[in-house]
């Protein structure tokens, strides 16, 4: 194992898990790196899998060769094709120069094929014969070069069923998938979450040099607890747009995108249950439910208190109290 790679890598990303779920995933990556088999990763979209690829990559005996990645996504059929398998000057109408394709610049290196469940199938026939017999041939050539790479592959899509319906090649599937590793979603990683906040606050704090120094309980709560469909991408913009959005070092409510109705829980949602560390007195919990659930209605009613009063069955004079009692603003 190349350690110092390995040390690079867990610089880079957040790899000191407390997941057995991740753990499991990290062990299984580590286990096969120094092997040759092709790996598929499969996991929903934004949960890591590219990460996981460059760990298997930093931890193999190719780390000092080339990664190379392609975004199966990012071309059309023909684009892809010139990209992968590069072409010689003059082979279609705008070649003016020759071109090294993908496969072969991760000679010697790990070649990683992203959102592979979206190839169609004669790119699919071409990818099969390339993987298996290491030759490439560019566009517009006869010359065939042979090509040594490790193949790492990932998808979010369920590929047992794009083989069903005739979509995908059974053929291709078993060669691309000798070893496949689940990077498991941010909402199976709940004993991660909140070390993960932290990280990526950290990181957004550093690259943007905005110093943070409190967060809205509210906020929290709904870091802590929200699902995160678009799992580690989606926490990072979050991050990120916190930090951005932060006002004299505090990140509020506001800074949250208003589609994730902040404050629409359950009012005993508030203090968490389930942990010994946070029992506050009654009088505490009482403002910050009683705080808390104003600053949503308020946000609900855009701001109109007698339209909030009417709501709660309250006085406006009432409502305005509370907002000087509790400094809303
Ligand atoms: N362990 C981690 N530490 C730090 N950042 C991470 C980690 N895992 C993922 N990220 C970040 O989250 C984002 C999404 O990660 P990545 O591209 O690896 O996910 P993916 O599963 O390949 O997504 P997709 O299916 O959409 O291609 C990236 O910006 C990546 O840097």
């Amino acid at each position: 194992m190349n350690v110092k790679q390995k040390e690079e890598i867990q610089k880079e990303f957040f790899l000191q898990t407390k997941s057995p779920a991740f753990q499991k995933s990290l062990d299984y990556c580590a286990q096969v790196a120094s092997a040759n088999s092709n790996v598929l990763l499969i996991g929903e979209s934004g949960s890591g899998k590219e990460v996981a690829a460059k760990y298997i990559h930093a931890l193999s005996s190719r780390a000092e060769k080339p990664l190379v990645s392609v975004n199966c996504n990012a071309f059309t059929e023909t684009l892809l094709e010139a990209e992968l398998f590069g072409y010689e000057q003059g082979a279609f109408t705008g070649a003016s120069k020759s071109h090294t394709g993908k496969f072969e610049l991760a000679d010697q290196g790990t070649f990683f094929l992203d959102e592979i469940g979206d190839l169609n199938v004669t790119t699919q026939i071409k990818l099969l014969r390339t993987i298996e017999t290491k030759m490439v041939e560019r566009i517009g050539s006869n010359k065939k070069r042979h090509i040594e790479f490790r193949l790492i592959s990932a998808t979010n899509r369920d590929l047992s069923k794009a083989i069903i319906d005739g979509l995908y090649r059974e053929d291709f599937f078993y060669r691309i998938s000798t070893i496949v590793i689940k990077i498991p979603a941010l909402r199976e990683r709940k004993e991660d979450l909140k070390d993960m906040i932290m990280y990526f606050l950290d990181e957004m704090q550093r690259v943007n040099r905005i110093e943070i120094t409190h967060i809205e309980p509210v906020v929290w709560d709904f870091l802590m607890n929200y699902e995160y469909p678009g799992n580690i991408r989606e926490l990072k913009n979050l991050a990120e747009r916190m930090v951005v959005l932060s006002k004299d070092g505090i990140i509020t409510e506001s800074a949250l995108p208003v589609m994730y109705n902040i404050g629409k829980k359950p009012i005993h949602d508030v203090v968490d249950r389930d942990s010994v560390d946070d029992i506050v007195s009654w009088k505490e919990f009482k403002e910050r439910t009683e705080k808390e659930y104003l600053q949503h209605v308020l946000h609900v009613v855009n701001g109109n208190v007698a339209e909030a009063a009417r709501r709660l069955g309250i006085s406006s004079r009432q409502i305005f109290n509370k907002i000087g009692e509790y400094g809303i603003r």
